[in-house]
Formats: C-alpha cells, sequence, structure tokens
C-alpha cells in the first residue's frame, strides 16, 4: 500500500530527529514539550522567526507570540536559558530549557529541559484567580531550582494559556492572568511584555504542524511531503495540514485558511481549531452539561454509560454528577447517534484529507495507548476505522465507564478530518 511507506518514512524521521534535537525526555510521554521547545527555540532564533510572516488576513503573526526580548542576542558561549509555561485546560506545565551556542555565527543548541506539572489547570480557578496563580509560583520554584541565580535576571518566562482559558468569561480569564502576570513579576526572572496571554487557536494549529513537520525532517527536505496534525486537548482541538488540492482552498471557509513564510517557502495551511470540542469538553457537552456550572443534585445522563452506573466527576472545577439512563438506552448505537447531536453542522470536512497522513497526538495518542490500540512508549500507527472498532469494542462491555464516552468521542470528533473508510492516522509519543 502507498500509504505504509510514507508512513513508515516518517515515523523513522520523526525519532531520529528526535534524537539529533537531544531531547531528553525524562518523565512522561509529552509531545507538546516539542511544541512549546520549538517557540521558545524559534525565539532564540532571529534568523528564523525574521521570515515568519502571517497572512494580513489573518490579523495573526506568529511572532507576536513570542517576547521581542527573546532573541538570539541573548546568547553568549555560556548557557542561556528560557521558560516557558503552557496553560491547559486540564493542567499546567513548566517547561524550562537551556541553550548553548558555541560559535556566534551558529544557532544555539537545545541543551537540557526540565518538565513539570499540575492539575487542575489554570481554569478551575476561575472563581478564585489568586488561588490559580498560586500553582504558578510552585512551578517557579521548580525554574529557581533549575536556573543558576547568577542567570535569573536574564532568563525570560513566558506563559500561555489554551482554550481552558479561552472558554471563561473574558473578565475572569483577565483576571486569572493578570494574577498570574504579578506572581511572575514577583519572581526574579525576566518579565517581557504580553508574557502572559491566551495563545489562539490558529497559532496553536500552526505550531503544531510546524513542530511536527519539523521533527520529522519535512520543513527541509527536498520533498516537502508535509503532514497534517491532529491535536485533541481537553477543551479544543485542532486539524491542521498543507492542502495539494485546489479545491481545499476554495470551498474552505475563509478562516480555515493561513498563509505564513517560513525558510524562504510560503505555507498556505488549512487549520482550525474547534473551541468546546476537546475531549473533555465534548463529554461534558454530550452529557448536557457543558456551560451549567455547579448545579448540586443534578445527574446528568447519557447514552453513553452503562444503565445503572452514577459517579462524579470533575472538570475546569465544577463537580458533575453523571450516570447512565436506568430503564433506557444504552450502547454503541444510541451514544453514536448522542455525540453525532453535539457536533451536528460544527464540522467541516475536506475530501483530500482520505489521502493524507496525519499524526495525531494528546488525548488521541493517551486513549489508544490506555486502549492498547498503540504501545505506550514508542507510539504506533492507526486507521480511523480502528477507533471505530474500538469504540464499538468497549461499548458492547457494560462496566468500562469513561472509556465509552472516550472513544465515542474519538469516532465523532474524527470525522473532522474525513470519513471512516479513509486513511491513517500516525500517534507518536513525544
Ligand atoms: O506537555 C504536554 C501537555 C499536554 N499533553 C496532552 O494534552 C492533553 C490535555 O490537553 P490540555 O490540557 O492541553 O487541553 P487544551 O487546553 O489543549 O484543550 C492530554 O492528552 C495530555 O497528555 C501532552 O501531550 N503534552
Ligand atoms: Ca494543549
Amino acid at each position: 500500500m502507498h500509504l505504509s511507506s510514507v508512513k513508515d518514512k516518517t515515523a523513522t524521521a520523526h525519532r531520529a530527529d528526535i534524537a539529533a534535537l537531544n531531547y531528553k525526555m525524562d518523565s512522561e510521554p509529552s509531545f507538546l514539550r516539542t511544541l512549546f521547545s520549538l517557540i521558545l527555540v524559534s525565539s532564540l532564533l532571529d534568523s528564523v522567526l525574521s521570515e515568519v510572516d502571517a497572512c494580513p488576513d489573518t490579523k495573526t503573526g506568529l511572532e507576536s507570540l513570542l517576547p521581542s526580548t527573546m532573541s538570539i542576542q541573548n546568547a553568549s558561549i555560556e548557557s542561556v536559558y528560557g521558560i516557558m509555561f503552557d496553560a491547559g485546560s486540564t493542567g499546567t506545565r513548566i517547561h524550562i530549557y537551556s541553550f548553548t551556542q558555541k560559535y556566534s555565527d551558529q544557532l544555539p543548541e537545545l541543551e537540557r529541559e526540565i518538565f513539570e506539572s499540575v492539575k487542575p489547570g489554570l481554569s478551575a480557578y476561575a472563581d478564585l484567580p489568586e488561588q490559580g496563580a498560586e500553582t504558578i509560583r510552585g512551578l517557579l520554584e521548580v525554574a529557581k531550582n533549575a536556573v543558576p541565580s547568577s542567570h535569573w535576571r536574564k532568563t525570560p518566562v513566558v506563559l500561555k494559556a489554551t482554550a481552558g482559558l479561552r472558554l471563561l468569561p473574558e473578565k475572569k480569564a483577565l483576571a486569572l492572568l493578570s494574577e498570574v502576570k504579578d506572581i511572575l513579576e514577583e519572581s526574579p526572572f525576566l518579565v517581557p511584555d504580553n508574557s502572559v496571554s491566551i495563545m489562539n487557536g490558529t497559532y496553536e494549529g500552526i505550531l503544531a504542524w510546524i513542530t511536527v513537520n519539523f521533527l520529522t525532517g519535512q520543513l527541509y527536505s527536498q520533498s516537502k511531503q508535509t503532514v497534517g496534525i491532529l491535536d485533541l486537548g481537553g477543551a479544543s482541538t485542532q486539524i491542521t495540514f498543507l492542502p495539494q488540492s485546489e479545491e481545499t482552498l476554495e470551498q474552505s471557509p475563509l478562516d480555515f485558511i493561513t498563509s505564513f513564510k517560513m525558510f524562504h517557502t510560503t505555507y498556505k495551511l488549512y487549520t482550525h481549531s474547534y473551541l468546546g470540542l476537546g475531549l473533555k469538553a465534548a463529554r461534558l457537552a454530550t452529557l448536557g452539561a457543558l456551560g451549567t456550572g455547579a448545579v448540586d443534585k443534578q445527574v446528568f445522563r447519557s447514552s453513553c454509560l452503562p444503565r445503572n452506573m452514577e459517579s462524579m466527576w470533575q472538570f475546569g472545577g465544577v463537580s458533575y454528577r453523571y450516570g447512565g439512563i436506568e430503564n433506557g438506552e444504552s450502547g454503541f448505537k444510541s451514544c453514536y447517534a448522542e455525540v453525532l447531536r453535539v457536533v451536528a453542522g460544527k464540522l467541516h470536512r475536506v475530501d483530500e484529507m482520505k489521502e493524507s497522513t496525519f499524526y495525531a497526538f494528546s488525548y488521541y495518542y493517551d486513549r489508544a495507548a490506555d486502549t492498547n490500540l498503540i504501545d505506550y512508549d514508542t507510539g504506533g500507527i492507526l486507521e480511523v476505522r480502528d477507533f471505530e472498532r474500538k469504540a464499538i469494542e468497549v461499548t458492547s462491555g457494560c462496566a468500562r465507564l469513561f472509556y465509552f464516552l472516550f472513544v465515542i468521542t474519538w469516532k465523532a470528533l474524527l470525522p473532522v478530518a474525513h470519513s471512516s473508510a479513509w486513511t491513517s492516522v500516525t500517534s507518536l509519543p513525544y
């Protein structure tokens, strides 16, 4: 099969590149670590950044993600450091990087990365912004231990929040960001302007695409056979790929197409972030609980759960009681119909995706590993129909609680890319 050789090649290239970049994966496998590495590495590489130029009609510029104070001028023969926070909907993570630059005409090399995370994410503290910001203080202590005190004042610290904060009312999100900024400013590190902000979904998709294609070698290979990305977060999901067909460019909504220039090449990408269709937010929507806030006595019921099951679940700082429909429907068919109602009218599909290779990560990866579709350490290569088969399998048993919804969510969200007859999804751990 034509696709399998492409898949094998990209998987091998990916691992080789990871090794070449000397990423140290010393705790849980984490793809986004490389994503944020790239943001930071890019920010240190003025030469790259000066060429990155977003299409004017998107009203965005990749470079605005990166503080202007973070530039190659910071680099010297000794190590330079950078601190990046990924404030996701399910947790906040800190990445502390050190780079060395041996010769002034060479790019800095990533020397080391230290990673730490806390749960829940900032959005769980929507009504307690000060308490939320305290979680950042704890992570900054890790940074203080990792960065020599002589470097604190010149080490930039940046926090980018994603869909959890995008879903909050603006006032609450801003209150959280303002408390976080205060905590950063109390720290001994360098806090550039705009260092604390919500990253928009278009950037999130583009950056993940750049990262994957950078790591798989596609950005600097002659063939430029790029791969698409599918990122299933807790509160939003991103799809990004480089369309090959004019039809895709013509038939997609205008705001799904973004151009930018990088390494002397202009890329016109298809990218979209579905806010509210991350794994956990989509599950809440399926239960009919999204946006209902704390409801003490109400039990949210779904045919996606075993009939006599009842339990509690927390997301975004709110506790929900949920359960199956006693004496009602339960099982794959009715559950699938429920999930389809949640995504009805929201998904944009593109025909050419049937022929494309995607790298799927975050919850696509986690749940595929949890259900033994892929190996937890090495990842694997899947087709969408594998997710469907697994969904049917786990929903035919009656006690698999959460998997029920997880798997169904995959089935509902993957058609964002295409129909079930489709192609390959490559899941890799990093
Ligand atoms: O460094 C990280 C951080 C998160 N994740 C994955 O991202 C998902 C959680 O999404 P997140 O909390 O970032 O939600 P978002 O804000 O992106 O919707 C889970 O599968 C995590 O394993 C990851 O792979 N690496
Ligand atoms: Ca994320």
